[in-house]
């Protein structure tokens, strides 16, 4: 024991004599000075001045403190071993649809006033689900008439809504049908196999659900749960993700929920769209998979839609994605960013059932053959190329100082250049034996004589759908759409603005407040002006010159007259001549708007820009207003919105 103390006292530097202080006041001593430098000199200090033992007392915090580490790390052994050999679990990736499910129900279900840690978002409704567009702060405009128009606004909309709550990272305890559940929700950096597995990026997050038993049956009942209630909520839209390609991967990225579109607002010859309906609908059935599996056919429909911009192509596959309850995946391979790689990444980790909308499809770099050879005039065009190949380097430095990154993708893929996705890329990711069984792809052309014949060969494509312009049936359906009194498609303001003649038009709103009598004359109301929108619809298609006008165009013309359909009756004639005539003269702008207001020296529609006094067409004179592209022909007489409606019933007499 002396030996023992001379030693320590020589190594760890003390000077005290072997009969003065205990070993075991001096040691710590010792051994904090060596951790703590200047620890002996303080403790003295405090010792002599204070009579406190600093040692002491920090030897008590230090043992306390192991002890404290110790518990914790039992307590972590303990959990491990528990969640090793006594829970099941269930992990789920945040860009999956169920990530939302679960996290939509947990949300509503453990976030209580009870809970301490929670994730706050600002909620937003939909300015649709607004009862009414007056808002406290409510200011109004004037309108052509005089009336005054209330304006919605936003902010005030969205103060109207609480904060929404989600469970915090980390982990979170409640019961579920008289079990008790931890959700773990963290970010993890995923692993390669995850990546190739779901096509995620690096950093990802997940959340894990766990129960006491070694059955993952509990968390499946809660799951089902979970995806049901929220699949009542989510019926309505249509799921949209865009392709990500940072980090060296590919992947889908969830873009959120578009609102589920109507197929009959989507105007198309009546047989076409039965046509394709009934195509899809036999590609979808379940029987199908055997079908297609039992002959060794690849379970997959290629549909190729096109025809002049504005037709409705990507209209249509949106509802069709929203019919079937298919997510929408949209591809354009014009983002430079793509290479046959990430493409192949892509559609390699689809969705199984999924519609894949590759918008442009004539953009790709169609001068190449799907073997990736070139044919005869390729590749003369490319031995010019080569020889101009010293001439063209310079020109390209000059280019791409000023070109902007689509002009040079546009020009890369006109010479068929090896970078960003080629022809041969394409038809491998399209078909080639990563591609993911059971999606629909839909390609979208304005130009289908471009397309490389390899491309819609039978089986890549399936089944081809020419969008034409308007039909009159077409028009007379999108004039109905428009004016009709759906309550889907027109706000409770709107049907009451709308009103005839001073009778109100029914709402589920008024209904409680009308005696029966008047509730009698508003239904009349209300039944005479749907007549009404049809008689008008009938004059409106009679109007609409076949063949020259796409829904696109027509839409536009209506919506700036959605209050108004006696007016846009009067002017569709000199309206549909005008734009035709610019569409066949190639222009885009049909008069410079500063110019059009000084010739005309009428400042009427200052918001809406140039106007100049023409005569259109049945020797009425018109004001020319370019709004967004489309040109719109105002009648000559003074119009207002309210007396417009009135002329529905005008127009009906
Ligand atoms: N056939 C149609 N039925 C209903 N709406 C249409 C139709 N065609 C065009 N529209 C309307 O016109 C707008 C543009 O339509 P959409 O984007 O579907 O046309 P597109 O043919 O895909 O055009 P692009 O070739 O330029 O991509 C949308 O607001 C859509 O509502």
């Amino acid at each position: 024991m002396d030996r023992l103390q001379k030693y320590l006292i020589r190594n760890m530097g003390t000077n005290e004599t072997v009969n003065g202080p205990s070993l075991i006041d001096t040691v710590p001593s010792a051994l904090l000075d060596s951790f703590i430098p200047g620890f002996g000199l303080v403790s003295r200090i405090f010792s002599t001045y204070f009579g406190i033992d600093l040692s002491r007392i920090v030897t008590t915090v230090f043992v306390f403190a192991a002890f404290l580490t110790a518990v914790r790390q039992a307590r972590r052994i303990f959990w491990y071993w528990i969640d090793a050999n006594f829970t099941a679990n269930v992990t789920i990736l945040s860009n999956d649809d169920l990530y939302d499910h679960v996290m939509d129900w947990i949300s509503d279900h453990i976030v209580t006033e009870h809970a301490r840690e929670l994730t706050a978002t600002t909620r937003r409704d939909h300015p649709w689900n607004a009862r009414s567009a007056i808002t406290a702060n409510s200011k109004s405009i004037t309108n052509k008439s005089g009336a005054k128009m209330p304006i919605f606004n936003f902010k005030d909309f969205d103060a109207r809504f609480p904060p929404s709550f989600k469970p915090a990272h980390g982990t979170h305890r409640f019961w579920f049908q008289g079990r008790i559940f931890w959700i773990y929700r963290e970010v993890r950096v995923s692993s390669n196999r995850l990546t190739a597995l779901y096509g995620s990026s690096q950093e990802e997050e997940t959340i894990r659900l766990m129960t006491l038993g070694r059955r993952t049956e509990p968390i499946k009942r809660l799951l089902d749960e979970c995806k049901s209630r929220s699949a009542a909520k989510q019926r309505e839209s249509t799921s949209v993700r865009y392709p990500d390609t940072g980090h060296g991967h590919s992947y889908w990225r969830r873009a959120g929920t578009r609102p589920t579109r109507p197929l009959d607002t989507i105007y198309l010859e009546e047989e076409k769209k039965v046509e394709l309906l009934e195509d899809l609908q036999d590609f979808l059935q379940p029987s199908a998979w055997r079908f297609y599996s039992r002959r060794g056919i690849p379970y997959r429909r290629g549909y190729l839609f096109y025809g002049q911009p504005g037709t409705g192509k990507t209209s249509l596959s949106l509802a069709i994605a929203g019919m079937f309850g298919l997510s929408l995946q949209v591809l354009s391979l014009a983002d430079p960013a793509f290479t046959d790689q990430s493409l192949n990444q892509l559609f390699a980790s689809l969705p199984s059932s999924c519609i894949v909308l590759m918008e442009d499809i004539d953009t790709v770099a169609v001068s190449r053959k799907a073997d990736g050879t070139l044919s005869e005039e390729e590749a003369k065009k490319k031995e010019e190329e080569e020889e101009a190949k010293k001439k063209e380097k310079e020109e390209e430095e000059e280019q791409k100082k000023s070109d902007n990154k689509s002009d040079k993708f546009n020009k890369r893929n006109a010479k068929g250049g090896a970078q960003g996705v080629t022809l041969s890329g394409l038809l491998n990711a399209i078909d080639g034996v990563a591609s993911q069984e059971g999606r629909i792809l839909i390609m979208t052309t304005n130009a289908p004589e471009a397309l490389d014949p390899a491309l819609v060969r039978p089986g890549r494509v399936d089944m081809q759908v020419y969008f034409g312009f308007l039909t009159r049936p077409c028009a007379r359906q999108m004039f109905i759409t428009m004016f009709g009194d759906d309550e889907q498609l027109l706000s409770a303001e709107e049907l009451r603005e709308m009103n005839l003649g001073g009778k109100t038009v029914v709402t589920d709103e008024t209904t409680d407040a009308l005696s029966p009598e008047q509730l009698a004359a508003a239904k009349q109301a209300k039944d005479d002006k749907a007549a009404s929108v049809l008689l008008l619809a009938e004059k409106f298609a009679d109007l609409i010159p076949e063949g020259s006008l796409t829904p696109a165009e027509v839409q536009g013309f209506l919506l700036r007259r959605r209050r108004a359909p006696q007016r846009a009756i009067d002017e569709l004639g000199a309206w549909a001549e005008e734009t035709i005539a610019a569409k066949a003269k190639g222009l885009n702008v049909v008069k410079q708007i500063e110019e059009a207001r000084e010739t005309a020296g009428d400042d009427t529609h200052k918001d809406t820009g140039a106007e100049k006094k023409v005569n259109g067409t049945n020797g009425k004179k018109h004001r020319k207003v370019k709004v967004n592209g489309i040109k719109a022909i105002n009648g000559v007489k003074e119009v207002n919105g309210f007396k417009e409606v009135n002329g529905v019933e005008n127009g009906a007499e």
